[in-house]
Formats: C-alpha cells, structure tokens, sequence
C-alpha cells in the first residue's frame, strides 16, 4: 500500500460506530479506521492535525502497551497510524456517505487530519492456505460479564440484574432499539456450554450492536438499526449451510435449518473456549456473582454444575480486564473527584501522574501496582481510575472469531483449534483464530457520564420493574422462524 497513491476507488463503506469510521481495501487484507466528529464541527474540526496524530497514537500506544497485557498479545492488532493525503480522504468521505447508516450521520469523518489507524481486515483473514470457500467471521461485543459485588454499590438491584440487561430497557425507554435483546453476557461469560449457546442464540435473534456476521469480508447478518425490519434468517441460514453440510447430509441435502444453527453455534462456542492449549479451567467466581436475575436462562437446567473458563480463552481474558473495576462506578466517582481536584490544585502534576497518557511501561506500572488500601494519596486515587479505565475498554471491545474452511485435522502449532473434516461423519473441520478489537482509552473526563447512565438506567429498571410492553419484547410476528428454530440443546 503506498501511501502517497491512494485511490478511494479502491477502498469501500465496511462499517463503523460511535467515534470511527472503518473502510476496507477491496483487494488486500486491509482497513483504515478514520476519526469521527460531531456534525455541528464539520465545519471547524476540533483538533488539529497533530492533536488528531496524537489522539490514533495513543489508541495504538493504549492497546499494544497496556491492554495488550492485560488481555494477551495473541489477540491483540494494535496496528499503525497513517498519514494519507487529504484529496483522498475527501472523496473517501463523500463515496462512503450514502452507505452510512443514518442513525450514525449525527458524527462525520474526519477529512482535515488526513490521519487514519491502519489494521490487518480482520472479516478476511488471510490465514493458512487460499480456501475455495470464504472465511465465516463472527463479531461479538460481549459487554460487562460480572455483577458488582463492591460494597459502594447503593441499588441491591445491580448485585442481582447486570448491566446490560437494565440497560436494554433503557435504550428501548429511549427509543434506541425498538425491541429489547435477551442476550445476558453472564450467561456467555459463564463457560457453561447451554448457558453460552442460549446467549449467542439471543445475539443471533436481536443482534443490535452487539453481534455481526462477515463472509469473505461482506457483513451478511446485522441489525438495521432503528428498523422495524425482520431480520432475514432464512437468508443466513442459506449462507451457513454449506459450511455445515457433512457426511450424508453433503450427498442427500437433508439437513435442517435448526441443525445448521446449532452446529453454528456450538463452532462459535468451541472457538470462544479455545485458546491456545495448556490453560486450565478457573475457579470461578461464586455461581451467585456471575449469574443475572433477567437471564431468561432457567438455572436448573445447568445439567454438570458451574464449569467456569478456560484461563487462556479470549473470554477469561476480557473477563479479568473487566473485573479491574472493583469499586463499581459508585466507588470510583469520589477517587475520580480527588484527582480532579489535586489537578486543579497542581495542574502540572497531569503529566506525571499521566492523565492523558502517554500508554507506556509507566502507565501499566502504575495501574497494576495499585495498593490494597485507600490510604488516602492522589497515588491510590489515579491507580484506580486507571485501572477503571482499562475495565470499560473491556467492557466496551468486540470479539472477532474467523472461521476458516479446513480440509485436514490438526492443531496449529500455537494450539488454535481444527475441527473436523467435511467428508467425516461429523461436524466439518474449521481453522480459527480470535481477535479484540476496539481497544481504544477511555477518556479520564467520561467518568462522571458514566456515574450519570449508572444512576438513569438503575432508575429507570427500578421504573418499569424490569416490565415493558408486549411490543418490545421478541420474538415478533414474522419471527417464528427463529424462535422454531431454536431448542433447548
Ligand atoms: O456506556 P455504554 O455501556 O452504553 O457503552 C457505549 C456504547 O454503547 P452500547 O451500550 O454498547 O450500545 C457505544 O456504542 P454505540 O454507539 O451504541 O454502538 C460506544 O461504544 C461508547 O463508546 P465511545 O464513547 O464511543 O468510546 C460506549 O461508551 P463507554 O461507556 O464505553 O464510554
Ligand atoms: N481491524 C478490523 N478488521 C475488520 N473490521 C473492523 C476492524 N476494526 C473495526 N472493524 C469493523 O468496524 C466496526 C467499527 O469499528 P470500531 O468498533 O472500532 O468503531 P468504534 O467507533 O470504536 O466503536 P464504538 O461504538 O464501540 O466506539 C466494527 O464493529 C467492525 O465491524
């Protein structure tokens, strides 16, 4: 790719959320992540071009020095932030803008920096050898999968319902999503094969942001945000069968739609335990903790107990990054206002204490060797926003699992799983491997947002007693499909 010939025409729309915009290279296995703006400042961008090479630095520095840490380098992609020329950047702009969703239009690309972060496409991988058949890619954005349990917490009812679960009433009180997802992340992050199955099956059925299908790098299954739309099973399902014909079923075609989806699920499942071999199954986190009163999971039907994670599986990872909020937003808000105001007492105490960053060595240090006790200092307070910080990254990052086609039956050397051959009685073997991407810092300034969404959605569950009109609840007409297609495994 050479920098100084770049031409929109070989880039396309591929997909983009709250603060970037993401195209991908239609020939190499490549993306560019661009910065994005509210509208209002289109006109008058808010940040110059070096604040903005700065701002994608830190995001490279934030995920290859600390979160890489944190949650494994095998998993991490920090990539490279990019000059490119702004006529470029331009058309990119305009030829994107009709594939945008409208939703997103309230932010623009940025088109005055000429900065962008340069990533390896991870929806098409480039793994082992040339396949005749596409690589399934699985985006999960797999949220908090804990209860806090820190005795700041002043609602009994966030020790008992997650976060995510209020908060689908919330967005839907708001009008963000017209129907409210069942998905729980307990029940994902509990290493519990029917609990996960259940979870992933609820991503399937109301995807929201949290769940998206690429194949050979086209995103085939996703919400059409703000849409009333159904969402087209019978179409994914026309694309996973062949990756799920097998044995007989390849020769005769007889395969049902519910076998395809489980046989799906249950791939996507094995690739989230997997890890790299070797790593043992963790004592888990009292059942209590880690299960969510909302999950419409029925508790009894854990048939083998509590089975916990693997602790080299990406979720384990994600999990422990996530549970560095010890304090719960509640506990957090007053250190955060005691570094607020030791700043404005020492302003210049910014830089050392590295507020801003820089990512480095420092910061890592700094928010691992955090001390057991509150002693009081601006030393325990920064630590612990730190470490926060970090947590709502995890809490806010996505899973990309890629699913290659794979004739033989082997382990790779770095343990990454094979499964089973097409021609063989059972299931067909895939090559996989497992990504985190979205690994951006969160900004110091955002914690007292997150104390006020804490104290709306907590209310606003408390409201409605968790009850919603029937509207809002799936599976609606035209859906049965999905829900038939669906049983207890
Ligand atoms: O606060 P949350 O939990 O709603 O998370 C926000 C996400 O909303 P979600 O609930 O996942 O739909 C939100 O996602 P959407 O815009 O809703 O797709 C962003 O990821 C936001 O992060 P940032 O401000 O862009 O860095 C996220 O904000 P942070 O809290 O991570 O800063
Ligand atoms: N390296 C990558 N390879 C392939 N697709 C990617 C890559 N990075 C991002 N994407 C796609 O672009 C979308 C938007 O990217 P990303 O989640 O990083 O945006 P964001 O604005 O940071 O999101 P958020 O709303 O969480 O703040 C992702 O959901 C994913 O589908």
């Amino acid at each position: 790719m050479e920098l100084d010939k770049m031409d929109e025409n070989d880039w396309k729309y591929h997909g983009e959320g709250n603060k970037s915009l993401v195209v991908s290279h239609v020939q190499l296995s490549r993306v560019l992540r661009l910065l994005k703006y509210p509208a209002e400042d289109s006109e008058n961008p808010p940040q110059t071009a070096e604040q903005a090479f700065r701002q994608i630095q830190n995001i490279v520095d934030f995920s290859s020095n600390v979160m890489s840490s944190l949650l494994g380098e095998k998993f991490i992609h920090s990539g490279e932030v990019v000059k490119l020329p702004l006529e470029f950047v331009r058309q990119l702009s305009i030829k994107v803008q009709h594939q945008r969703p409208v939703w997103r239009c309230d932010k623009v690309m940025d088109i005055y920096s000429g900065c962008a972060l340069c990533l390896p496409n991870l929806t098409s991988p480039a793994l082992h050898q040339p396949t005749h058949t596409p690589p399934l890619c699985i985006e999960i954005k797999p949220k908090c999968g804990f209860l806090p349990s820190s005795k700041h917490v002043s609602k009994d009812i966030k020790t008992k319902v997650c976060r995510f679960c209020m908060h689908q009433h919330y967005k839907v009180a708001n009008g963000k999503w017209k129907r409210r997802s069942l998905y729980c992340p307990l029940d994902l992050f509990s290493g519990n094969r029917q609990r996960m199955h259940f979870a992933i099956r609820h991503l399937i059925e109301e995807p929201q942001n949290n769940f998206k299908i690429f194949k050979g790098g086209q995103c085939i299954y996703s919400s059409k945000e703000g849409s009333d739309d159904s969402l087209d099973l019978n179409s994914l399902l026309h694309h996973l069968r062949p990756y799920f014909m097998y044995g007989n079923n390849r020769i005769n075609c007889h395969m049902t739609s519910k076998a395809v989806l489980n046989d799906f699920i249950q791939v996507l499942v094995n690739a989230l335990l997997s890890g790299g071999g070797g790593g043992g199954v963790t004592d888990r986190r009292g059942e209590g903790r880690s299960f969510c009163e909302a999950s419409l999971f029925n508790r009894e039907r854990i048939r083998h107990g509590s089975q916990g994670l693997p602790s080299d599986s990406v979720l384990f990872r994600i999990l422990q990054t996530q549970m560095l909020d010890t304090l719960d937003i509640e506990g957090l808000h007053p250190l955060y206002r005691r570094v607020e105001q030791h700043l404005q007492d020492f302003p210049k105490e910014r830089t050392r204490l590295q507020i801003e960053g820089p990512y480095n060595e420092g910061f890592l240090e700094k928010l691992q060797k955090c001390p057991t006790e509150d002693d009081g200092s601006v030393e325990y307070a920064v630590s612990k926003v730190h470490q926060y910080r970090a947590a709502m990254t995890a809490k806010d990052c996505s899973i990309m699992v890629a699913l290659v086609p794979s004739g033989e039956e082997e382990e790779d050397d770095d343990g990454q799983r094979r499964f089973r051959d097409f021609l063989s009685p059972r299931p067909p073997a895939f090559s996989c491997s497992v990504s985190i991407l979205d690994l951006d810092p969160k900004p110091f300034d955002s914690i007292p947002r997150q104390l006020r969404l804490d104290q709306k959605i907590v209310s606003c569950y408390l409201r409605t007693g968790g009850a919603l009109p029937n509207g809002s609840l799936p599976p609606l007409p035209g859906r049965e499909d999905c829900t038939l297609l669906f049983h207890p495994v």
